[in-house]
């Protein structure tokens, strides 16, 4: 046992009593160790599960995509995967009605590429100045402290737009049966380029092979009160034990004629793209078979950013993915430091970074040793690569979103009759205790999605308003 300055310490330095404290490094490199303990928790997605495998390809995609991860079939690439609650705080419950975030960091040849997506295929909205409003209307009320339904379903219904993703939310997709048995999807339609400089556009989903399952309310309510940490404990459990966790990776692809010719925007990530139209092509698969070895190192300050992306990835060319690009740097050189990709998690392991960046809180590694610290130079600094076919992102213009036809389509062809209940029952829950305005505007938008789902809703509402009193107190 030694301080953190590596000194060796005395069995009678482990009690202070009748003893100088000043003189005792043990207890004044401990207590004033432990009150800088913390750093800020994400904004969002704050509580997670996390892991480490690799990624395999399956199938051959060069002829559209010449991502070195993807250049042959059986190429294996390590990676990283963290899942995560969109709300609730860190020391929060695995099994709240939410959105997961499913953020998958691949360590390739040419630097990280992160596919930050969700276990939705759509988000809530394509404007993304709408960012800091959804989180706030989700987040405590600034007055009371609470969770406040009623700023929720205000959002909602002033972006109506945002009810697709919300009718999975309240459906039985709300609440998976842990991080194993949960669907993945990059979201975004990304734009990929091959060799000859082609651009083809992609959206990646992936596919628990453990099989999808998810929890009711009730099971998960009584499952928070047990145990808060059931998912992150199932994941952790099921890896100790080689119960290897994996999902198989497919793509939908489009040419760039099938996005001139679509009906919808194919870049609205409000949206899903048909699979009628749009077939899932097989790709690979990923395994997540070791656990970190210390949670906070590992999987607290790993660092996602749909801006890393790699040679023969463009990113996707929406509002939301450029919005995103800012976002995720801004928030880790905030709690992380200017110098977070020199936590080991975040290096590219498998190439060496030549970057000229210097200096900044620590970690700096061996902050680019005595290599210039300016570009151009004329000592050998580290130059640009020339692309023979470089590929620019394409341009769009993007409508505002209306996606009634799309909720409509999910609530009437991919929901049974018994979810369609239980999505009442939940809305019910949820905006039963919500102030009258805000029920008569969610019926209002509830029945141009479809008129069983609005009168049902309107029913419940005026025969049981005992849903949860968002209004109590307030
Ligand atoms: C305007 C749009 C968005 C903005 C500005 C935004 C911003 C952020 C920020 C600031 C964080 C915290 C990052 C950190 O502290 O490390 C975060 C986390 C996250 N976001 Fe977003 N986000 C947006 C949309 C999305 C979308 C569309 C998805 C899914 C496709 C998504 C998935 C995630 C995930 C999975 C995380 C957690 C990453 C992790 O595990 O560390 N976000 N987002």
């Amino acid at each position: 046992m030694t301080t953190s300055a590596g000194a060796p310490i005395e069995v009678t330095d482990t009690s202070t009593l009748n003893k100088n404290l000043i003189f005792n490094e043990f207890f004044m490199d401990s207590l004033t160790h432990l009150v800088r303990e913390r750093i800020p928790e994400r904004l969002v997605h704050a509580k997670a599960g996390g892991a480490f495998g690799y990624f395999e390809v399956t199938h051959d995609i060069t002829h559209i995509c010449k991502a070195k991860m993807f250049s042959k079939i059986g190429k294996k690439t390590p990676m990283a995967a963290r899942f995560s609650p969109v709300v609730v705080e860190r020391g929060g419950t695995d099994t709240s009605r939410d959105a997961r975030g499913f953020a998958l960091k691949f360590y390739t040849e040419d630097g990280n590429f992160d596919i930050v997506g969700f276990n939705t295929p759509m988000y809530v909205y394509k404007d993304p100045i709408l960012f800091p409003t959804f989180v706030r209307a989700q987040k405590r009320n600034p007055a009371t402290n609470l969770i406040d339904g009623n700023m929720l379903w205000d959002f909602l219904t002033l972006r109506p737009e945002s009810l697709h993703m919300f009718l999975i939310v309240f459906g039985d997709r709300g609440i998976p049966d842990g991080y194993r048995h949960m669907p993945g999807f990059g979201i975004h339609t990304f734009e990929v380029s091959n060799e000859a400089g082609d651009k083809h556009f992609i959206r990646f989903h992936f596919i628990p092979d453990a099989g999808i399952k998810n929890l009711r309310s009730a099971e998960a309510a009584k499952i928070s009160g047990i145990d808060p940490d059931y998912a992150t404990r199932d994941l952790y459990n099921a890896i100790a034990s080689g119960k290897f966790p994996s999902w198989t990776v497919k793509i939908q692809i489009l040419t760039l004629d099938d996005v001139k010719n679509a009906r919808i925007d194919v870049f609205d990530v409000t949206k899903v793209l048909p699979q009628d139209e749009y077939p899932l092509h097989p790709l690979g698969r990923f395994v997540l078979n070791k656990n970190p070895i210390n949670y906070f190192a590992e999987i607290e300050q790993l660092a996602f950013n749909p801006a890393n992306l790699v040679t023969g990835i463009q990113g996707g060319p929406d509002k939301v993915f450029e919005a995103r690009r800012l976002a995720y740097r801004d928030a880790q050189y905030y709690r992380l430091g200017a110098n977070f990709n020199n936590i080991p998690v975040n290096c590219p392991i498998q190439t060496k970074v030549f970057a000229y960046n210097r200096d900044g809180v620590a970690p700096v590694k061996d902050n680019q040793r005595d290599i210039p610290n300016y570009y151009p130079n004329t000592f050998n600094g580290p130059v640009p690569y020339k692309e023979e076919k470089h590929a620019e992102l394409i341009q769009i213009y993007q409508d505002e979103a209306n996606n009634f036809e799309q909720a409509r389509e999910l609530y009437i062809n991919e929901m049974t009759k018994d979810e369609r209940s239980r999505l009442v029952e939940n809305v019910l829950y949820s905006l039963g205790g919500a102030i009258q305005s805000l029920q008569d505007r969610a019926v209002k938008f509830f029945t141009l999605i479809h008129s069983d789902l609005g009168s049902r809703i309107e029913q419940g509402l005026q025969v049981n308003r005992t849903g949860f009193n968002w209004d109590h107190d307030i």
